[in-house]
């Protein structure tokens, strides 16, 4: 009675546990994440249909092959010569036909996993491009690259593969062990003996595993943000001779990383050794119940033989089908860590078409209202500010750098929303657009930076506009005060240029910079900082272009240079969480 209470609390306890692995997440978790690495599987269900098949084809072909091994041996020990060239001719067969099919399988697989890895990539890709630019801010580039590259390669590979093998392994194990159990029941169960331990350690395994997995995963983003910060960075860093202490830093991260992965691997290698001590047990068991077999004429040479493959067989496919865990796993937290990006908050788009506004005649104005903004609450920004700026004016911002300058702009283009207020585009005739993502095709942004991307000058031009003649970069070069040093390379608009513009001076790769926004031609310039390389001269002279070139054109620019000033219609001051128009500027325009 005692020992029945004991083992129903056992029990009790038991469910416990288990409904708290549920409760704690995991396994809803790993549904979920499943659930959307199948929804790609499934786009190519039939072609995964015909690779399981094969894969149980030329499994069963083994098994031909094994029983077709009994016969051989039979007739060597003198049972059945009739028999010699049937046989013979099933083994030749089922190698030749094995041989075509793997090769097939082989290449069925490598079709797949690329056409997988390709479809979540460019699924991702669009995503991504769409997502809110606050939120988007939160992630560092090494942690994306990681995402973007590792993870979805684990994903792709592991949802082709990962319900062929299960099926094909499972099927492998059902069909050995009916073969067993054919010719012996007692050693079909012997066989099977070490399934309910296996089945034991692995979901033992199983939370210990992803909880692994995941640490590598991120410890793999940290090293690599590190690396592509300290590439994009290596001027600084040789310049402030710190190139030491990167190594070092590097060297602390691959301790984590290589600490981490020792940790998982001393684990995997417990399992293993507790797994493979219970194989030895049942192989010697087997080997036993096959010799007194043997010994007492129950069975011949040739069905031993069989019997001992078998039960080695039936080992491997169940070891098959456990090893899946961790890969199933593995995807699951790759998956996972894809799944984050996809469900970031999307950027608001307006259901009007925003063509119609960028055709406006007479150009457009941007106007803010009773603004409110904050990155993070409690921290505004933006307290209840107004700004204009109309067609044919140059607007100046000012202000001491952190006031919000940029954060400005930002709202203007749409990255961005105002807690509170109004932010619009108004045409000339009235009408009137909330600013947002779609908006965005109404401006000419060049924000602070270098911005140029590796390839020509003329590639670097027609980004801005797509297939944009010759005459018409020359004529944005000359407005943005870039066509004087362009015609004198040698190689003019074809001069390649490194990443950021490498090739050509910082104040140079600006003018480009700029050009490519007035290419193309949006009703609204937006500059920050952009002309901050330039000499006085330069600067006032580009300015001096937009305004007679273009005079339709909404310019707003960020700058620091009283110059610039007097050829600004108005100056706004941004300072204390307000934006304000200047009304005297003396002291600005000095
Ligand atoms: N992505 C962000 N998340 C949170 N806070 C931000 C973010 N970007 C900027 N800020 C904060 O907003 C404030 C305004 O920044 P902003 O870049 O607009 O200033 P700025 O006037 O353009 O400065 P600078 O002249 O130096 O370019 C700063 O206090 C800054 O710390």
């Amino acid at each position: 009675m005692q020992n029945l209470k004991k083992s129903s609390k056992e029990i009790h306890n038991e469910t416990i546990r288990a409904a708290g692995k549920w409760k704690d997440g995991t396994f809803q978790e790993i549904f979920d994440d499943w659930k959307w690495i199948l929804h790609y599987s499934v786009r190519y269900r039939w072609t995964i249909f015909f690779y399981t098949f094969l894969g149980t084809v030329s499994t069963s072909l083994g098994l031909l092959s094994s029983i077709a091994g009994k016969y051989l041996i039979d007739i060597v020990t003198g049972y059945q010569m009739n028999k010699a060239g049937m046989i013979f001719g099933v083994m030749a067969g089922s190698f030749a036909v094995s041989l075509i099919l793997n090769g097939g399988i082989s290449r069925i697989m490598v079709k797949l996993n690329t056409n997988i890895s390709n479809d979540i990539r460019a699924d991702l890709f669009e995503q991504i491009l769409d997502v809110s630019w606050l939120e988007l801010s939160k992630y560092q580039n090494g942690d994306m690259l990681s995402r973007f590259n590792q993870d979805i390669e684990t994903v792709g590979s592991n949802a082709v593969s990962w319900l062929p093998a299960v099926v094909i392994a499972f099927y492998h194990f059902l069909a050995t062990f009916l073969v067993l159990f054919y010719y012996d029941k007692v050693m079909a169960g012997i066989a099977l003996g070490s399934a309910p331990f296996v089945v034991l350690m692995s979901q033992f395994m199983m939370k210990k595993q992803r909880d692994c997995q995941k640490k590598v995963r991120e410890m793999s983003s940290r090293m690599m943000t590190f690396e592509a910060e300290t590439f994009y960075n290596m001027d600084m860093i040789k310049s402030l001779g710190i190139s030491l202490h990167c190594s070092t830093c590097l060297k602390k991260l691959q301790e984590q990383y290589r600490k981490i992965t020792l940790d998982y691997n001393l684990f995997s290698i417990k399992t293993k050794a507790v797994l493979s001590v219970l194989g030895m047990a049942v192989q010697f068991t087997a080997f036993g119940y096959c010799l007194f077999r043997l010994w007492t004429h129950a069975i011949t040479y040739g069905t031993m033989t069989l019997f001992l493959q078998q039960r080695n067989s039936l080992s491997g496919a169940f070891q098959n089908l456990v090893s899946i865990i961790p890969s199933f796993l593995n995807s699951s937290v790759s998956a996972h860590r894809l799944r984050e990006l996809t469900e970031l908050p999307k950027e608001i788009h307006s259901i009007q078409n925003q063509k119609d506004l960028f055709l406006t005649k007479g150009g457009l104005e941007v106007r803010l209202e009773n603004v409110t903004f904050s990155y993070t609450k409690g921290k505004q920004v933006f307290r209840e500010s107004d700004f204009c700026a109309c067609p044919g004016e140059i607007v100046a911002l000012v202000g001491t750098s952190g006031e919000g300058k940029t954060t400005l702009l930002r709202l203007i283009l749409g990255l961005i929303e105002p807690d509170t207020g109004k932010a619009i585009l108004k045409a000339q005739d009235g009408t009137e657009q909330k600013l947002n993502a779609d908006t965005r095709v109404c401006f000419s942004y060049v924000p602070q930076g270098n911005t140029l991307l590796a390839g020509s000058i003329a590639e670097n031009l027609s980004i801005a506009k797509e297939g944009a003649a010759r005459e018409e970069m020359k004529t944005a070069l000359e407005m943005a005060c870039a066509w004087e040093f362009v015609k004198k390379l040698p190689e003019g608009l074809e001069t390649k240029l490194g990443e950021r513009g490498k090739g050509l001076s910082e104040g140079q790769s600006q003018r480009i910079a700029i050009a490519r926004a007035l290419l193309r031609n949006a009703p609204v310039i937006l500059l920050d900082e952009a002309t901050s390389a330039l000499d006085e001269e330069t600067e006032k002279k580009l300015l001096k272009n937009i305004l007679e070139k273009a005079p339709e054109k909404t310019c707003i620019v960020t700058t620091h240079r009283p110059g610039v000033l007097r050829l600004c219609r108005r100056v706004y001051r941004v300072e204390d969480g307000k934006i304000a128009e200047m009304s005297d500027l003396g002291e600005e325009r000095k």
